[in-house]
């Protein structure tokens, strides 16, 4: 009996091998793609392409036949379909100049799948792509969301949301970046799904100070939800949509971030609880915590947008070691002794983030053909 002719797997790669990046490889080889990782490491390259592990960054998890490893950037993205980016976010910019000869006439998306912001200019993973690639914007999608590696590559059902400001490239993306056990829905709001991810991570820190001090749920609830409002706060003013701060890349990822043993970020906060200096926590830490790098970047950013950041300026000053981690409660709102409303900054401007958002939507319909932009969309 003659054997149906398939059409080969469609190739993607993944550039760096670390937990995410493995586990995202995975997500998409389930998916029905053949990956090819680029890893630093010739060892472990070749323990994915060998074994089918990587042992250091998820221990126990077999990997699909279908996923490969090299040290080589050019096989790696050779023929590449899309490209996804997944090193720490203070190494993007070094890497990226390697990137750029083997993208540029591909047309390729490029997919980072980063939670940081560039600590010497600020930028987020999408602008350092834009700037030092210098290809079309339509190109760059992001992926966020409450994804604990480890969980998803136990294949524990998780969703994600892909945003472009291209919708058919965040659906081109959404489609590839699927399976059974993990679902993308799309969105337009690229400022919002970054910074949702970026924020997200200060606030896990200063869940993770408390803990180590050793407060319970009270407070931990009373940081996630004001560490909400100042996420919005930020977002908003730095162009994002409210809803997308509702949504997955928002709320959906400080839960989760926030609650779990597994985040890295939680677990250098709760050192700083403890009572570890700056060094030594950044010394214990075996994978990247990208909040700490970014803390200071974000105030900068807030600071220049007129928005007030209680939680993450205390949780600086805990990293600075000028305040005790068992002071960081009392000041949650402000330092102000006034009483304060419980909306947002955003909401007191009496009406002039109403209308903000309102002319931001007017116009990403406008840009984008009448589609609307915020929302995770399936
Ligand atoms: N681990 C997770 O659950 C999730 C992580 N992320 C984000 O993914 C990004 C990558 O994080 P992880 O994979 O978790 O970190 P990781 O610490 O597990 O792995 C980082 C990888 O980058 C490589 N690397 C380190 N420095 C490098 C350099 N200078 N140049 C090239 N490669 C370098 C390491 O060898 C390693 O393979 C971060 O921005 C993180 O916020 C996003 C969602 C989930
Ligand atoms: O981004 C994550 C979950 O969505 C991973 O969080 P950590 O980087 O703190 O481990």
């Amino acid at each position: 009996m003659s054997r149906k002719h398939e059409a080969p797997a469609p190739k993607v790669a993944v550039v760096g091998a670390g937990s995410w990046g493995t586990t995202f490889g995975k997500i998409l080889a389930d998916g029905g793609a053949s990956v090819v990782m680029w890893a630093r490491r010739p060892e472990l390259a070749a323990e994915i392409t060998e074994s089918k592990r990587n042992s250091r960054y998820l221990s126990g998890i077999n990997l699909p036949r279908t996923m490969t490893a090299t040290t080589s950037l050019a096989e790696a993205l050779d023929g590449a379909e899309q490209v996804y980016l997944s090193i720490p976010s203070q190494a993007l910019r070094e890497n990226l100049a390697d990137v750029k000869p083997l993208v540029e006439n591909t047309g390729a998306p490029i997919v980072s799948l980063m939670k940081g912001v560039e600590k010497s200019t600020g930028l987020r993973m999408s602008q350092v792509i834009e700037q030092v690639l210098l290809c079309d914007p339509s190109r760059i999608a992001v992926a966020s969301g409450p994804n604990l590696a480890l969980e998803i590559a136990r294949e524990q059902p998780t969703a994600a949301v892909i945003s472009s400001l291209s919708p058919e490239t965040a659906e081109a993306v959404a489609r590839r970046a699927r399976n059974r056990y993990f679902r993308s829905f799309v969105n337009t709001d690229v400022i919002g799904t970054e910074f949702g991810g970026v924020l997200k991570n200060l606030i896990a820190v200063a869940i993770g100070i408390v803990d180590g001090v050793g407060y319970g749920e009270n407070t931990k609830a009373s940081i996630i939800t004001r560490g909400l409002v100042e996420m919005t706060d930020f977002a908003v003013a730095q162009g994002a949509q409210p809803e997308t701060l509702q949504g997955l890349a928002g709320l959906g990822d400080l839960i989760a971030t926030c609650q779990s043993p597994l985040s890295r970020n939680n677990t250098a906060g709760r050192l700083l609880g403890q009572g570890f200096g700056y060094q030594d926590v950044v010394k214990q830490m075996q994978q990247t915590a990208e909040g700490l790098a970014s803390v200071a970047p974000v105030l900068q950013l807030a600071r220049e947008v007129g928005v007030d950041m209680p939680i993450v300026r205390q949780v600086k000053m805990v990293l600075d070691g000028t305040m005790d981690p068992r002071d960081i409660a009392p000041h949650l709102t402000t330092d102000d002794d006034q009483p304060q409303g419980e909306r947002t900054q955003n909401d007191q401007t009496g009406g002039g983030g109403a209308l903000r958002r309102a002319l931001q939507r007017a116009f990403d319909q406008f840009r984008h053909g009448g589609r609307g932009a915020a929302g995770d969309r399936p």
